[in-house]
């Protein structure tokens, strides 16, 4: 039958394998529920496109120059290793129902489409990652419990229950349209990446919830941050920047050269102190235990971690400073930012950017404080504060270019809350009339006049 085209010789008794001279356009074979027991060699059927072959096979083979077999079902053998498919077009492979207990050997089948590993022993995912193609795939009665080994950190730490199973699945391929043959739905790709992978906005939206409902919680007290007029907000002053960046040291500058407006508003951290730093001046240094109870007593106004640690700004800490008459100054990183900017503080921003990124790497290393592996997140998150700046116009209220020398920044940042606060005004008009009375020492209320309200 030299113009065959399409065999179906399924659900007999054959145990030998395609004993017939290759008839040239044969394109579609289905040699299902047989007795095969072995492949062989099937590089003379050419055309071959699509075939059927579920038998009692324990290893795939004779495959390699069918190179236009693009539908593969292997279902119900007894494989249990993936192999001898390197470099053919298959779009479509069903695996279900053998012994496999790892994907393996997939890599190189780019045009992969629809994948059905169900009823095998897999017990992890990966072997699956560069398959961007792949849009269904079918992962049911397997042992992918535990996502463990899995190709990203963030799901590796967090999935370990099977409620994480489906969104984890769903995040690591990010093509699927299909899983498990229930249809992969909008809202299930944004949980997947809410969960494992969340926006800054989406974390700090999160952070600021939580806070939020713990303070609701407590018995409602009038505070002194809390100014009578919903116009004139208490005061504060944020830098923010990448780590090192110099804001602490400025923050505490500016905070001694006007002690007349501002005092540093000091943060919790999780973290051990650093060698010279004190308890109650640089951080309160507490551990991740009471910390925890803060946030559960709804005593900060944000929180956010970093390097495995937790930093969070707590309203005492404001209140301290506000029940002097004085402006808060704090630095935080950009997630504390965005959560800030979710509470009722209105804060002026002022960010501070390293722009020489070889000499920012060197006073990261040179500090001798941080691993290179912290100095590559530091110096990656670079980009991150440059981007905010470049796509959200009015985000930061200043930005304060700095390099190695901070005396340089100092001065403009200096200058900056010196506009803030009307002090060039003020003595401008001191000038002029001398004997006007003096209103530059009521500086919360100047700096809330200024012209950012
Ligand atoms: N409450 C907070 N929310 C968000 N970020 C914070 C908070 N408190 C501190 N940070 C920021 O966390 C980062 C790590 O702080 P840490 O003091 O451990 O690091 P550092 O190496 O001394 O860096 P820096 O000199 O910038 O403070 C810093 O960028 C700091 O500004």
């Amino acid at each position: 039958m030299p113009y065959l085209i399409i065999l179906d010789a399924s659900h007999n008794e054959i145990s030998s394998f395609f004993g017939f001279q290759p008839p040239k356009n044969l394109k579609e074979v289905n040699f299902s529920h047989n007795h095969m027991t072995n492949m062989k060699d099937l590089s003379a059927y050419t055309s071959l496109s699509k075939l059927d072959l579920d038998n009692s096979f324990s290893e795939i083979s004779g495959l390699e120059q069918c190179c236009k077999l693009t539908n593969l079902s292997l279902e119900h053998n007894k494989i249990s290793g993936i192999s001898g498919l390197d470099g053919l077009p298959l779009t479509h492979l069903c695996l279900r129902g053998n012994q496999l207990v790892k994907i393996e050997g997939l890599e190189n089948l780019k045009s992969l489409q629809v994948v059905d590993l169900s009823l095998n022993s897999i017990k992890s995912l990966s072997g699956l990652q560069n398959l961007h193609l792949l849009g269904s795939i079918n992962l049911e009665k397997n042992l992918v419990l535990i996502l463990d080994n899995l190709w990203k950190e963030s799901v590796n730490s967090l999935n370990r229950s099977q409620d994480n199973y489906r969104l984890a699945v769903i995040f690591l391929l990010q093509h699927l349209t299909v899983l498990d043959q229930e249809k992969v739905t909008a809202e299930e790709k944004v949980s997947s990446v809410n969960k494992f992978d969340p926006p800054l906005d989406v974390v700090a939206a999160r952070d600021h919830m939580i806070h939020l409902v713990y303070h609701m919680m407590q018995p409602q007290v009038l505070f002194d941050s809390t100014l009578p007029c919903a116009d004139s907000p208490y005061p504060m002053l944020v830098l923010t920047g990448p780590q090192g960046c110099g804001k602490r040291e400025l923050s505490h500058k500016l905070c001694q050269e006007f002690d007349e407006y501002f005092a540093y508003g000091i943060c919790h951290t999780t973290r051990e102190p650093y060698f010279g730093e004190e308890n109650g001046i640089d951080y309160h240094f507490v551990s991740e235990e009471d910390f925890q109870d803060m946030i559960n007593m709804g005593k900060f106004i944000q929180t956010m971690q970093f390097g495995g640690h937790r930093y969070g700004l707590s309203r005492d800490a404001i209140e301290d400073v506000a029940r002097e008459g004085l402006a808060c100054c704090v630095h935080m990183e950009l997630e504390g930012v965005l959560s800030l900017k979710n509470s009722y503080f209105e804060p002026r921003y002022i960010l501070l950017i390293p722009t020489q990124v070889e000499q920012y790497m060197n006073h990261l290393k040179s500090r001798g404080l941080y691993t290179p592996a912290q100095i590559d997140m530091a110096v990656s998150r670079l980009e991150l504060y440059a981007k905010t700046n470049r796509t959200r116009l009015g985000f930061f209220d200043n930005v304060i270019p700095c390099a190695d020398d901070w005396e340089e920044a100092y001065q403009t940042l200096r200058q900056v809350v010196r506009e803030y606060l009307l002090l060039e005004e003020a003595e401008e008009e001191g000038k002029n009339n001398r004997s006007s009375p003096d209103n530059t020492s009521t500086g919360v209320y100047l700096f809330v006049c200024s012209d950012h309200h």
